[in-house]
């Protein structure tokens, strides 16, 4: 599979810009990226990269900070050295270990969960991924029916799975993304997940008991519709991947017509996750 590998160079760049930058390329199909010394690696599909879009979002940047962009085309990557370079074991909220296979287990924890993320976003270590871990942790999803939307590794769904979720589909338009949960459900020992390449035209035409949805402000709005579709009465979403402001009040204007309230939310650095429920 062929890829776009665009290396971002600043002269001074802040933290929260670096954030709302890749945000916005987040937006636009960028879907890992990596540090490098003054500045961060940006890999997209290469039948989705499109020069014009990048230009586009770097303008909205003008005058704030400098930077240089080079991209180039690659192929046969070792993604695998690359991840297993940088990926540290992680605890989440005291109860939940996530690992790589090839860590050391460690059965003191009450869920354990093994990533092999390759290209996939979702080893827990971001932001966003680690607040949806938290609302999964906090609730009840036993003899739950869950869709993960934007499902990257299929962390949250294997996660649900673990806290004795009956059913989960996990859903992701990318499709390194899609194997990557398919070998991950395998790894966790799960044999009730369902892996669908797509997007939200793939989404079946049942009812879940919750949504779990981690991707971006403007494939969240777009795909809200959707989701009040096939969410029971009664149900939740849990919905990350953008900002406090404007976002979060975009997100609950798109869900009020569908009788989708506004719960609560978390922030962890400018990261937003929230909780809604269907009257
Ligand atoms: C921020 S990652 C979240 C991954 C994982 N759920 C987590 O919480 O770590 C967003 C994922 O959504 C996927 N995605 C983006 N747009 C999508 C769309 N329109 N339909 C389905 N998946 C999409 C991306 O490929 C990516 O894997």
């Amino acid at each position: 599979m062929k890829y776009i590998q665009v290396t971002f160079s600043f002269k001074a760049i802040e933290e929260y810009q670096q954030d709302l930058l890749i945000a916005e390329l987040a937006d636009i199909g960028f879907n890992t990226f990596e540090d490098i010394e003054n500045g961060f690696l940006a890999f997209i599909d290469f039948n989705t990269y499109s020069e014009e879009n990048l230009k586009n979002v770097l303008d909205q940047f003008e005058g704030e900070f400098d930077c240089s962009f080079v991209a180039s085309e690659i192929e046969g990557k070792n993604w695998n050295e690359e991840w297993e370079k940088n990926f540290e074991p992680l605890i989440i909220d005291d109860q939940c270990y996530v690992r790589a296979t090839f860590h050391e287990a460690q059965p003191q924890y009450k869920y354990e969960i093994i990533i092999d993320p390759k290209m996939a976003f979702g080893t827990g270590h971001h932001q966003t991924t680690t607040m949806m871990m938290q609302y999964i942790m906090a609730t009840d999803v036993k003899d739950k029916e869950i869709l993960d939307m934007g499902c990257g590794t299929a962390i949250l769904a294997i996660l649900a799975a673990k806290k004795g979720a009956s059913k989960l589909v996990a859903i992701d338009y990318d499709e390194v993304c899609y194997l990557s949960s398919l070998e991950n459900a395998a790894l966790n020992g799960i044999d009730n997940m369902e892996a669908i390449c797509g997007g939200k035209e793939v989404i079946p035409a049942v009812e879940f008991d919750m949504i779990l949805a981690n991707i971006n402000r403007n494939i969240l709005l777009d795909q809200i519709p959707t989701y009040a579709n096939v969410l029971k009465a009664g149900g939740s979403i849990f919905f990350s991947g953008f900002y406090e402001s404007p976002d979060l009040d975009m997100i609950k204007e798109a869900c009020e017509p569908f009788g989708i309230r506004y719960v609560d939310h978390k922030k962890i650095g400018e990261w937003v996750a929230a909780n809604f429920k269907k009257d």
